[in-house]
């Protein structure tokens, strides 16, 4: 350490090199009479502070040969946050395309930074779902700590943000509130109906004849006696379709608008308010996409994004499934309406939709915010399958014996049989399993079963070793996002 300290002093850390100290050489920081690293010691990370003032009386850690070593720890980052204000998250606004790019293990977003950086895209760094927490046993501080650490790591002093994703519950929206995320998605799934799809017309009329005379009529003159002018949208509504929108959304617009007076006004801060009707059975028509926003604007519901459940089916880590001319055509209208709207269109579940990532570019004029999550976990189970075969075969067996269980989180359409038995597949081949969609989606949809799988004696079955396999293989595996994520942003035109 002392050499380190040294080099650090003397402004010249390229002359430090020791075989247990990995030094991050971009995150060399000044701030007053402080300086500080960080570094990758065999005990983990640790950030070095030497110099004087008040970074270094504020930072908690251990005196050593003058300097002080400091662990990554939840205070420490919020001191990092008060005197460089480039690790805490900020909003985006409209004006710039924005990539989610949720980190389930709290490792990827150095390789995420490297792929975005110097592109005409901003990170959501920090984005995670409650359901995500809940299946890696992680909370929101631990997170947003991940996020600023890797922010600091790589230097980068572009901006991220901090999504609080798929949010439901008014507590879960406080949580998050409280933290300074400064993105909210809010998850309407709840309030939306989704037994009118299944519903005859007559049953459709009945339901609908119930609802207060003013409302129906309320919503029959504003879609029906007057054509939405959208340039570039094609809207038709028809009385039927009315009926329908009206039963399947009309409490999930209450909700939006009840949310947004009692959180997002309310707010001294600017937060991106991301409305989300996707995770739901019913797609939603440009028609009723047009009539959610109508009905927010009136209301003076402010929005910076919106996700449809588009045509097809965006599965998670996975390419498109579905008529991809339904679903141009269906964009061109849905990406019309969010200009009209002047918010951005959402997508989620982007991760690997390579067939439809130029249409999207094309349609949105670069101007979307995309959802990625699972993609990178992917990308790690990839790695393991490259260096450590042996946790590789247990954990994919341990996902086949337990995939029953993880589709109760998510759906997915998997043909498990499909999947080429292990003892078929040699080591060297292992990694192939991330080029096959039915192997993908068994690993994808398992991360939470797989992280906290537990032995006999109470110790990780896996995530121990995967954890030290991944850190051990920290380039590999940005190297991997670089590419793979990089392939995204290529085909999204960024
Ligand atoms: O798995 C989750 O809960 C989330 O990552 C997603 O639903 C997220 O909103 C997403 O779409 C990422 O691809």
């Amino acid at each position: 350490m002392e050499q380190l300290i040294k080099a650090i002093k003397s402004g010249d850390i390229t002359s430090f090199s020791s075989p247990s100290v990995h030094v991050y050489e971009a995150s060399l920081t000044q701030v007053g009479k402080s300086s500080l690293l960080l570094v990758r010691t065999e005990a983990g990370k640790k950030l070095i502070v030497v110099g004087e003032g008040e970074l270094f009386d504020q930072l908690q850690g251990e005196l050593v040969d003058g300097g002080k070593v400091a662990p990554l720890s939840h205070e420490n980052r919020l001191t990092l946050n008060q005197f460089l204000p480039y690790t805490a998250p900020q909003a985006f606004g409209t004006q710039v395309a924005t990539m989610g790019l949720g980190d389930r293990l709290g490792i990827a977003s150095p390789g995420h930074i490297q792929t975005i950086r110097g592109k005409d895209i901003r990170p959501v760094l920090a984005q995670q779902s409650i359901r995500e927490l809940a299946l890696t046993g992680r909370t929101y501080e631990d997170v947003l700590d991940a996020a600023a650490y890797a922010v600091l790591q790589e230097g980068y002093k572009d901006g991220y943000g901090a999504d609080g994703d798929h949010l439901k519950k008014e507590e879960d929206i406080e949580y998050a509130l409280r933290l300074g995320f400064t993105m909210l998605t809010l998850d309407c799934s709840e309030n939306i109906d989704n037994t009118i799809e299944s519903l005859t017309e007559a049953e459709i009329a009945a339901k609908y004849e119930q609802l207060p005379a003013s409302l129906r009529s309320h919503y029959e003159q504003r879609y029906l006696q007057t054509a939405p002018n959208v340039p570039g949208a094609a809207l038709a509504y028809t009385a039927e379709a009315l009926k329908k929108d009206v039963l399947i959304y009309d409490a999930a617009i209450n909700f939006m608008e009840a949310i947004f007076r009692k959180y997002i006004v309310t707010l001294d801060r600017a937060v991106d308010f991301e409305i989300s009707i996707d995770e739901t059975a019913t797609p939603t028509s440009p028609e009723a996409h047009y009539l959610v926003a109508n009905e927010l604007r009136d209301r003076g519901v402010v929005i910076f994004s919106m996700a449809p459940r588009f045509c097809g089916e965006f599965q998670k880590g996975i390419d498109y499934i579905g008529d991809i001319a339904q679903f141009e055509r269906e964009l061109a209208s849905h990406a019309a309406i969010a200009v009209h709207f002047e918010y951005k269109l959402s997508i989620h579940s982007g991760s690997d939709k390579f067939s439809v990532f130029p249409l999207i570019g094309q349609y949105t004029n670069g101007l979307f915010h995309i959802k990625t999550a699972g993609t990178n976990w992917l990308e790690a189970v990839r790695v393991v399958a490259k260096v450590n075969p042996s946790l590789y075969r247990r954990m994919h067996q341990y996902a086949l014996e337990h995939f029953s269980e993880a589709t109760a989180y998510y759906h997915v359409t998997t043909d498990i049989d499909a999947i080429v038995p292990l003892a078929e597949v040699s080591d060297a081949d292992l990694p192939n399993y991330m080029e096959e969609n039915n192997a993908r989606q068994l690993l994808h949809i398992t991360y939470g079963l797989l992280l906290q799988a537990k032995n006999a004696d109470g110790s990780k079955q896996f995530a121990d070793e995967f954890f030290q396999t991944l850190a051990e293989q920290e380039d590999v595996f940005a190297a991997g996002l670089r590419h793979h994520i990089g392939r995204h942003l290529d085909l999204l035109g960024k």
